[in-house]
Formats: structure tokens, C-alpha cells, sequence
């Protein structure tokens, strides 16, 4: 006999799993859940007490057949009737809980009437009509979230009165049209013999967050997939290079090298993928997208330059994505090569290494000779044990673009690596929000290959429209479907694209404080000199307000870059720019992300800033506007006055009391406010487009001809 499981069991018996699990109790037989199995003699025992049941349970259902609701109203013409539509209506009208309900209260009216009529003595050719009307109980229902105490008995046909009785003996209050949770559906239930499916419905559309879980005997372990960080100039792609070089064309002789945005090697008869766009912007724009890819971060660092910016925003990269770090001190061969110090370096940031007591491997190696690349590739298997990475092969597949573009032969083409299941040539599938049928898929090197299991790249021809890095795609069982969703995603896209704000923000992290959505406010610190970083960092750290605490995921000095702003959308956390602005990708990014700079030029506005908000708090927000621009035609010195510069308005107006910028050649030399603004010998409001005036500046007299004076104002905007 082949084993069963608990619920299979169950499922044939007709019985709950609880039940199972509480009579195998009883015989002192003890399972996990409903998943274990039971062995043949466990088998055996249970259906001879099942058997048995059922022997005596059959005539006893005749005996104890239950006063369905319908036959109590038998007797009365009208109430038949009246019911027969509302069945009708309240099982076809899906939309129709308030269809329901009114039916329902019908009910109840008809149910007071009728057990008038009972008390005036009617029982006896009731009875009879009941045996023959009277609804068997029904041996399963099924459900959707949940039900009202009306629809809990409609479902089992009773009546709802005695629903709510058997909830007041069990402790619970309800009224005819409460809904009534999983919990208590099931006590009803199991009361009356009856097993419940709870239903659950499935937003396929939103599939990344569908949570496919496999059973653990379906899993097998899978290739990990690294990633290569560092420094500029420390050797990633020549790593990238020298390991699939020595490797991949070992394996396949004659394959010819395509860059598909990742490759996968063979070591010890083991598979290990490769992201090949080396550093973090491929690593963040997927975090960004929301997808998990990497399993393993190799850190390449120089050995004779030893810890650089960019190596630390790598740490902080991996750490905040939680992956595990794996060093590679690179350049070994060079003369002025020193890996100790950069191992001392790195314990600074906890990656103490496993001979000085810590657990962060480090390989020290060559990229240029290869020297050590070997050790390198084994330690990443044994990460990649030690991680347990596994994947269900046997099920359609999902995964993530790596890569994607318009080919002009081949219509879109996606690099998809696959992290579940299998992928298969034909596979209806969709990818982000583009659909289609997986036409041709070719490997790393070239390869055309008919199927492509976890943790494999493939580049894939076939969709409808080209997907974007970090996409996830998922496969479905027909193109009809996978057109239905992919057009569903599209469309959800389009409005999500036009209105949401899903990014913390200063402004609204209050409400979220308040909504318990926060409970670590993650922020990024980027500073013009070392000093200003620490002290910052140190400051913010020491906030603690309405139990939510700062988390700074990373610091540096320089300018805000396009990697800030992609680490904190991945991270959710908000930029603080002390004496140094974003760049102009990073302002672009920051702009599309909807990432919330802050800049500021001293320390305690920051922390008072960050304070106010976290207290709900934040001053009104002003919004520089310019008002107009006049060009200085002429200058004239007046003593006791100062310079006095003879405008025309070029553009909008100049009002009194604006302030005004003085910009040469493009370069803004002094900001401050108007002293006297005049036509001819008048004071003067304003002074509009295509006029002529006379101006002075508070405090400031280098007016030269030519310069542009600037007028604007501080308007209070409205926070998003
Ligand atoms: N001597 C020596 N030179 C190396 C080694 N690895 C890389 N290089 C050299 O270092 C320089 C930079 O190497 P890349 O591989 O381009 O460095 P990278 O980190 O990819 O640089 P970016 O792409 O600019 O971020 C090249 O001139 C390489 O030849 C090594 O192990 N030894």
C-alpha cells in the first residue's frame, strides 16, 4: 500500500484533518500536521474505526435529520413562494450582499410569523412534510474570506436563529448579518459534522506577491547567483572575464561567448551563475524593482589600494539586501600588493575574517593571472551550501529580467533568469507587464536550448513588448491568459505610474508612524568632508521619538549620485545632503523613484527637521518662484545711495518686495533684496515686462552692465 498523508486520508474519509490528527491522538500516535504521513499499520487501525462510524452513523442521519429552515415554512403558501425567487436570486446575484441581506431580513420577518402559528398547535402534519422537504446536511462547504451568520446557514441549511445559538453557547454574540471569521465557521461546522474549504482567492495579476510554497520534498538544491561589487579599477570585470574564460569554454568547446547579462560555470561538476554587469547599479535597480536575485556578493577589492568609497557603499549594498559578502583581495601579483591592511580595513566594517576569528571568507587572488580564482570558486560553493539554496524545478517558472532590449531583427528580447520552476520553449508567459509565448531561447554561449531550470540565464524572443531589468515574469497555463494578465499589469502600471506615491517622505512618515507601518527610519548621509559625516551620523543616530529609531544604511562623502538614490528607493529610506547636492542623474532618478532629498547646511536644521517630522510637526514648506528677470543697461554711482542700476524688465515683473539674485554670465554672485525700486523719480510696487526702472540692492553695489538681476518669492506650497 502507498503511503497517504494525513489530508488525503481525511479527504477520503470524509472527515476533517483536525479529526484525524485528534483520534491519532487518541491512540497515541503523534503527527506534526495534516501534511505528515501515516504508515500502512496506522492506515489499517483508522479505518477500522472509521469503518465503524460509518456503519453506525448511517441510520442515525435519518434519525437526527435536521429542521431545515425551508420545511418550517411548508404550511404557508405565501412564504414558498416568496422563497423560491430569493434562492434564485441570492446564489446567481454574485455582486448581492446587500441583495442578500435583505432577503434575509424577509426571512426572519416570515420566520416570527411562522413560529406564531406554531404555538396556535400546527406540529403534527408539519413534522411529516419536514421528513420529506428537509435539507440534508450538506457533507462540505466552502468559502471566501467569510460569511454572515446568514450565509453560514443558508450553506448548511439551517436556520440562522439556531446559528446564533450555537454561537452564544460557544461564547460569541452575533446578530444575523455579523460576519463570522474562519475560526468560527469552523466550530460551527465541526458542531454539525460538516468540513469547511476555506477558499482563497487569487490575485494572479499581482503575482509577485503570490508566495508559492513548495513542498520541501519537491525542492532540490540550485545554482547560487553572484554578483561582483567594488571600487572602480579594482579588477571586477577582469574577474568576470578570467572566470568565464577559464571555465565556461572549458565546459562547452565552440561556444561563442554572448553577453547576456549573466553566464553560468561549471565547478567540481557544480553549476554557479554569474551576473556579469559588475558594481551595484544592476544589484540596485532590481533591489529597486523589488526583486531578490543575488545569493552571494563577491567584494572585490585592490590589494594595493585597499578600502575606497565605493567599496563601502558595496558593503552597504549587500547589507542592506542582507546577502552574504564574500571578499576577493585582488592583485595579488602586484609588487606593492598589501591584503593585510585591506583585511584591516574591513573589519572596520564587520567583515572580520575567518582566521582572525570571524566568518567573512576572504580570497586573496589575481584576476590578471588567475591565481587563486580556483579557491575563489569553491569558496562561493561552500557559501552556497552553507545558504541551502534550493528551488522546485517541476512547476511552471517564475524569475527576473536581468536584461532587455529592442533587437531589430528579433523583435524584444529579455534575459530571464529563471529562480523557480522549469522554463520551456512555448511557455505562455508574462514578464512584467509585456506577455507572449516563449518562442526561441539561447544560453550563454549561444546555445539554442529548449528548457531552462532555477537559477539558469536564458535569453528569451517572444513578448509582446520589451520588459524592464528587475521585471519578474511568471509562466501561465494558456496565451489567452497570460494576454489577460499582461494587459491587466499594464494597465495597473499606467495608473500606478500616474498617481501613487509609494516612497517614505518626510511628510508623510508621521502618518506612517502613527499607522505602525515604521518602526526604522532608514536615511542616507552624504557630506562635503569626513567630519561632517561622522558628526551627522552620530546625531541622527542618537533620535529616538515615538519609538522609531534611525538607521543610517549608508554615509559617505561627495556629491548625491544615481547609486544613493537607487540604494534608497531599494531601502526605503530618505537622502540627507549636508553641503553637497544631487548630481543631475541622481536628481532625475530621485525624481522618478520619488525619492525625498533633504540639503541642508547645518547640522542641528537636520536633526531638528528629521525630529519635527517623526513628531507629525513639519514647518509649512516654501517654494522659490521666480517672478520676473531685468536686464542692467546702465549703471550709475550716487554717493550716500550706492550703485544704482538702470534696468529693463525682460521677462514677467519686479516687485518691491521680492528678492532679487544678480547673475553674470551665468554665475550668481549675490543674493539679497531690493532696496528701491523706481520709475524715473517715483517709488514704485512693481515694475512690469517691456519697462524701464531703477533699482538698488540692500547692502550691495557690484552692479555692472550686463548682469541679470533676478526677482522671486517664497511661496508656501501645499505638502505632497
Ligand atoms: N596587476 C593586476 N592588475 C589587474 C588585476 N585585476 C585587474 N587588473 C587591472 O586593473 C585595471 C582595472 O581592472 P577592471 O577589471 O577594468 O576593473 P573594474 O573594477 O572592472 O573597473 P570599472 O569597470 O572601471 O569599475 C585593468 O587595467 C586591469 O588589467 C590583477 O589581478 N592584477
Amino acid at each position: 500500500m502507498s503511503k497517504i498523508r494525513v489530508y488525503e486520508y481525511a479527504k477520503k474519509n470524509n472527515v476533517s484533518s483536525k479529526d484525524i490528527i485528534h483520534k491519532l491522538k487518541e491512540m497515541n500516535i503523534e503527527v506534526s500536521n495534516h501534511m505528515a504521513t501515516l504508515e500502512p499499520e496506522v492506515v489499517e487501525k483508522l479505518d477500522h474505526t472509521y469503518k465503524k462510524k460509518e456503519q453506525k452513523q448511517k441510520p442515525a442521519n435519518v434519525a437526527v435529520k435536521p429542521k431545515g429552515f425551508i420545511t418550517d415554512f411548508e404550511d404557508e403558501e405565501e412564504v414558498i413562494t416568496t422563497k423560491v425567487p430569493i434562492k434564485k436570486g441570492a446564489s446567481k446575484n454574485k455582486e448581492g450582499k446587500k441583495h442578500d441581506l435583505q432577503i434575509q431580513q424577509k426571512e426572519k420577518k416570515i420566520f416570527t410569523n411562522k413560529k406564531n402559528k406554531k404555538q396556535r398547535g400546527h406540529e403534527a402534519p408539519q413534522q411529516e412534510t419536514q421528513k420529506k422537504k428537509e435539507k440534508e446536511l450538506p457533507k462540505k462547504i466552502t468559502f471566501e474570506g467569510s460569511l454572515t451568520v446568514a450565509e453560514l446557514a443558508k450553506k448548511l441549511g439551517k436556520e440562522p436563529s439556531e446559528i446564533i445559538k450555537k454561537l452564544f453557547m460557544l461564547g460569541i454574540m452575533a446578530t444575523i448579518n455579523q460576519d463570522l471569521d474562519k475560526d468560527a465557521i469552523e466550530l460551527i461546522c465541526s458542531d454539525y459534522g460538516v468540513e469547511v474549504e476555506e477558499k482563497v482567492v487569487i490575485d494572479e495579476t499581482d503575482f509577485e506577491s503570490l508566495e508559492i510554497v513548495d513542498d520541501p520534498a519537491d525542492l532540490v538544491e540550485r545554482p547560487p547567483v553572484v554578483t561582483i561589487m567594488g571600487h572602480v579599477d579594482h579588477g571586477k570585470t577582469t574577474l568576470l572575464d578570467s572566470i568565464r574564460n577559464s571555465k565556461v569554454t572549458e565546459q562547452e568547446a565552440g561556444g561563442i561567448t554572448q553577453h547576456i547579462g549573466a553566464y553560468q560555470v561549471v565547478v567540481n561538476n557544480k553549476k554557479i551563475t554569474f551576473l556579469d554587469t559588475p558594481g551595484h547599479e544592476a544589484f540596485t535597480t532590481m533591489r529597486a524593482r523589488g526583486a531578490q536575485v543575488t545569493d552571494i556578493v563577491i567584494l572585490v577589492v585592490a590589494a594595493d589600494d585597499g578600502v575606497m568609497p565605493q567599496t563601502v557603499e558595496a558593503i552597504n549594498h549587500a547589507k542592506a539586501a542582507n546577502v552574504p559578502i564574500v571578499v576577493a583581495v585582488n592583485k595579488i601579483d602586484k609588487p606593492t600588493a598589501n591584503p593585510d591592511r585591506v583585511m584591516q580595513e574591513l573589519v572596520e566594517y564587520n567583515l572580520v575574517p575567518e582566521e582572525w576569528g570571524g566568518d567573512t571568507i576572504y580570497c586573496k587572488l589575481s584576476a590578471l593571472t588567475g591565481e587563486g580564482i580556483d579557491n575563489l570558486l569553491e569558496m562561493i560553493l561552500l557559501v552556497s551550501e552553507m545558504e541551502e539554496l534550493k528551488a522546485n524545478p517541476n512547476r511552471r517558472a517564475t524569475g527576473t529580467v536581468i536584461e532587455a532590449k529592442l533587437d531589430k531583427g528579433r523583435g524584444p528580447v529579455a534575459t530571464l533568469l529563471v529562480q523557480s520552476g522549469t522554463l520551456r520553449v512555448g511557455d505562455p508567459i508574462v514578464v512584467g507587464s509585456t506577455y507572449g509565448r516563449v518562442r526561441a531561447m539561447t544560453n550563454d554561449i549561444g546555445r539554442r536550448v529548449k528548457e531552462a531550470g532555477p537559477s539558469m540565464p536564458v535569453e528569451i524572443t517572444g513578448l509582446n513588448d520589451v520588459p524592464q531589468a528587475g521585471d519578474r515574469f511568471m509562466v501561465f497555463e494558456d496565451e489567452k491568459k497570460a494576454r489577460q494578465i499582461g494587459e491587466a499589469r499594464a494597465q495597473k502600471q499606467l495608473l500606478e505610474q500616474r498617481s501613487v506615491k509609494t516612497r517614505v517622505s518626510l511628510d508623510d512618515l508621521f502618518e506612517k508612524i502613527k499607522q505602525g507601518e515604521m518602526k526604522e527610519l532608514n536615511i542616507i548621509v552624504k557630506a562635503d568632508v569626513q567630519g561632517s559625516v561622522e558628526a551627522l551620523v552620530a546625531a541622527l543616530q542618537k533620535i529616538d521619538i515615538e519609538g522609531v529609531r534611525v538607521k543610517i544604511i549608508h554615509s559617505g562623502v561627495g556629491a548625491i549620485t544615481e547609486y544613493d538614490i537607487m540604494l534608497a528607493s531599494a531601502s526605503n529610506a530618505i537622502v540627507i545632503g549636508f553641503n553637497v547636492r544631487p548630481d543631475a542623474n541622481a536628481k532625475r532618478v530621485a525624481e522618478s523613484e520619488k525619492v525625498d532629498i533633504r540639503l541642508h547646511r547645518i547640522i542641528y536644521k537636520v536633526i531638528e527637521e528629521i525630529e519635527a517630522a517623526m513628531k507629525g510637526m513639519l514647518d509649512p514648506e516654501y517654494e522659490e518662484q521666480v517672478i520676473g528677470q531685468a536686464e542692467v543697461r546702465q549703471t550709475f554711482k550716487v554717493s550716500k545711495v550706492g550703485t544704482i542700476a538702470g534696468c529693463y524688465v525682460t521677462d514677467g515683473k519686479i516687485t518691491r518686495d521680492s528678492s532679487v539674485r544678480l547673475i553674470r554670465q551665468g554665475v550668481v554672485i549675490y543674493e539679497g533684496q531690493i532696496d528701491t525700486l523706481k520709475r524715473f523719480k517715483d517709488d514704485v510696487k512693481e515694475v512690469a515686462q517691456g519697462y524701464e526702472c531703477g533699482m538698488t540692492i540692500k547692502n550691495f553695489n557690484d552692479i555692472k552692465e550686463g548682469d541679470v538681476i533676478e526677482a522671486y518669492v517664497m511661496r508656501e506650497v501645499e505638502r505632497k
